[in-house]
């Protein structure tokens, strides 16, 4: 992942973890990845993929702060460095910026673009604002629009907080109403520190930090699961992608899920800051992650070396108790590591904050994955499960 204007970003949105990143660069006016860094970092990282594939996810901030002359660059030194390797990008956006140019840019280069949007308009711009507080829904629309005319690939990317939670039923209809079958989600779980100002915390444990009021709450979250898999389950299945239901039944088939937060492991998220900084994770974007210079010591050595492994390998090592024995371990795996602060009865403070709302999302959809693996085992389509539905609605009650 990389942060081509760092933290920089046009909108501030209130949940955002981070635009507070620039603090950790004060010294730096101007938060752009150079060209010189941009050659180096491409030659480096695509000599450093053991695949044939090799995928770019450019980030921010906003990365459309960036000019397209920039990512005109970037492909030419992808070209120039592919050396018969496949290339791939994908950029994430808030969507506000773009026009017919950066359109027809992603359609000439294949690229997918995933948008930010929480869900209909009272939703989104709850608390996604530009920087005087104004509403951003109808220019992430236009965008959409301008994507949809020049038949650019684009996927939604929502954040599920503490207000979108409640709306479960016109947040999927919203979806299925911009025709768009592919949405991913990510719970908001933010805590802010008491003795750094407002800067989100670290997930330090020995510290007391308070939940950031937009979190959403465990059981809120469980209830929004819950309710969105069952107007999916009913008609959609095949047709629209919930990418955490996609990667639940990964998980019951024994699969790796493709979403980190609910698999074994953590590592293969490293992030390069605009001045060539990479840390183990977007979501540990904090000077204890920080895993070297790309100007001082290699990809390889930052990405496969003893410290990412063991912040991979951390999240199955540091399971409390309660994890190793739930009946959902296979499903869960504790889920993201940034979330494990809550106090267990036997003093462990490394609980997941979700919990509840993923025990619950587990147990409701048990029987229609246990349903779903059956046809994938002997070849059936999944989606069967629709004609299956009363059966198992009653076997469940
Ligand atoms: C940090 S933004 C950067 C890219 C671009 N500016 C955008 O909004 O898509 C990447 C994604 O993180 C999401 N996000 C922001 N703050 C979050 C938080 N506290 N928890 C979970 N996701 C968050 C955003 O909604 C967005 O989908
Ligand atoms: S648009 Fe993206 S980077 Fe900017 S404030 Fe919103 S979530 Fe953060
Ligand atoms: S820390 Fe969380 S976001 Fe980062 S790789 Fe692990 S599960 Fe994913
Ligand atoms: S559901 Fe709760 S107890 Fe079970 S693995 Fe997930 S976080 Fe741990």
């Amino acid at each position: 992942m990389l942060k081509p204007a760092g933290s920089t970003c046009n909108l501030a949105c209130e949940y955002c973890y981070y635009l507070q990143k620039k603090e950790l660069y004060n010294e730096s006016r101007q938060q752009f990845l150079s060209d010189a860094l941009l050659e180096k970092f491409t030659e480096e990282y695509i000599a450093s993929q053991t695949s044939q594939e090799v995928l770019f996810t450019w980030h921010g901030g906003e990365p459309t702060l960036r000019n397209l002359q920039f990512y005109k660059k970037a492909i030419e030194y992808q070209n120039k460095y592919a050396r018969g390797k496949m290339i791939d990008n994908c950029i994430q956006t808030n969507a506000s910026l773009l026009t017919d140019e950066w359109c027809a840019f992603f359609k000439k280069n294949n690229w997918l673009v995933g948008v930010s949007i929480d869900g209909p308009e009272h939703v989104h711009d709850y608390y996604r604002h530009g920087i005087h507080g104004e509403p951003t829904f109808q220019k992430v629309i236009s965008g959409i629009e301008l994507l949809n005319k020049h038949r650019v690939q684009w996927n939604a990317m929502a954040t599920i907080n503490n207000y979108n939670a409640n709306y479960p039923t016109e947040f999927y209809h919203f979806f299925k109403e911009i025709k768009c079958n592919y949405i991913q989600f990510t719970p908001v779980v933010e805590r802010l520190s008491t003795d750094e100002g407002n800067m989100l915390s670290a997930n330090n444990n020995e510290k007391p930090n308070e939940l950031a009021p937009f979190s959403v709450k465990p059981q809120q979250w469980g209830d929004f699961l819950c309710a969105l898999f069952d107007l999916w389950i009913k008609e959609d299945v095949g047709q629209v992608f919930i990418q955490l239901f996609d990667a639940t039944l990964a998980n019951w088939m024994g699969v790796t899920p493709g979403l980190c937060s609910i698999d074994v492991r953590c590592g293969h998220a490293g992030v390069m800051e605009f001045n060539g900084v990479i840390y183990s994770c977007d979501h540990y974007v904090f000077p204890e992650y920080k895993l070297g210079n790309i100007y001082e010591k290699s990809i390889v050595e930052m990405m496969y070396g003893q410290r990412q492994l063991d912040f991979g390998r951390a999240k199955q090592e540091t399971l409390p108790e309660q994890c190793n024995s739930c009946e959902f371990l296979f499903a869960c795996n504790g889920e993201c590591p940034k979330n494990r602060f809550i106090e267990t009865s036997n003093g462990d403070k490394r609980m997941n904050y979700l919990c509840e709302g993923y025990k619950k999302f587990f147990h409701h959809v048990s029987p229609y994955m246990d349903f779903m693996k059956k046809e994938l085992m002997n070849q059936r389509a999944p989606s069967n499960v629709m004609n299956e539905l009363e059966r198992i609605k009653r076997e469940n009650i």
